[in-house]
């Protein structure tokens, strides 16, 4: 792992090894790219992204805890907390025949956030790896999600697999709380939903000729998204032209499947992206 000055003069870790080429801030620990030998990039990365101190990073996979989404403290705190603009560190780096373990860690009290910690083991190699241990002082409901942009051919081919049968939150404008999918997911404007009680679930990108498979343990819960048009042109850190080439698939724990924790309690969030061609 190569420790380097990265954009916005942030401090960037790169991994390049015969398996696989990979990169992660430590602003957020943000993962920002994976890229197996063999294949193009798997996670997205918005070309319109900030790269500051005090912003999330848009793109790559944003660590969400620990709430999520928005409206908080009356939407004054930050939307999907605060884990993912803040700084960690580095506590571990492991080169395992090509696959390297890199373990980082989020000291609560000095985010501001006394009595919450978390450590964070990522794995890059021919699969990605993600486990995230939130370890809390005092009682916490506890939100989180690895909010994964998977980088696409063209999301109206898209089919998301995995889902079939299960209850969904729709968060998109004139969507209800209270729905079941039926087959797989597909894409023809704002989709926004939170899946229940959900498994394993499966990208299939016919552009690409690939399938990008989510395998997760400790998640309850999985969240599709992409912004469409008038959504991504309302972001400013997002390009107006982009929502065509990506697809979040989150692990997540939210709304009715929070994490309810006690004083010293702990939870970890595990999860395992892998690419198969169709
Ligand atoms: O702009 P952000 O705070 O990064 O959130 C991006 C997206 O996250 C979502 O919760 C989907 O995961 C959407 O509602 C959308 O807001």
């Amino acid at each position: 792992v190569t420790v380097t000055e990265g954009r916005g003069g942030l401090t960037a870790l790169t991994v390049d090894t015969a398996r696989c080429r990979a990169e992660v801030y430590l602003h957020g620990a943000h993962v920002t790219a994976w890229q197996p030998a063999g294949q193009s990039p798997v996670l997205w990365m918005s070309e319109a992204s900030a790269f500051a101190a005090d912003q999330p990073i848009r793109g790559g996979i944003p660590v969400c805890a620990p709430w999520f989404g928005t409206g908080r403290d009356g939407d004054k705190a930050p939307a999907h907390g605060w884990f993912r603009v803040s700084p960690w560190q580095l506590t571990g780096a492991e080169d395992n025949d090509g696959t390297v373990r890199l373990t980082l860690h989020l000291d609560g009290a000095a985010a501001g956030h006394p009595g919450i910690e978390a450590d964070y083991v990522v794995g890059f190699g021919d699969e990605l790896t993600l486990e995230l241990t939130v370890t809390t002082a005092e009682d916490l409901v506890l939100e989180e999600a690895f909010h994964t942009y998977l980088a696409v051919g063209d999301i109206e081919q898209v089919t998301v697999e995995g889902l079939d049968g299960c209850s969904y939150v729709d968060k998109a404008p004139g969507g209800s709380p209270d729905n079941t999918q039926s087959g797989d997911v597909t894409f023809t404007g704002e989709t926004d939903r939170v899946y229940a009680h959900t498994g394993s679930a499966r990208v299939v990108d016919p552009a690409n000729g690939r399938a990008i498979t989510l395998a997760k343990a400790g998640s309850g819960a999985t969240v599709v998204w992409n912004p469409w048009t008038a959504k991504a042109a309302a972001m400013p850190d997002f390009g107006d032209d982009e929502w065509p080439g990506m697809v979040c698939l989150e692990a997540v724990n939210a709304l009715a499947g929070a994490v309810e924790l006690a004083a010293g309690g702990q939870h970890t969030l595990q999860a395992t992206y892998s690419v198969t061609a169709l």
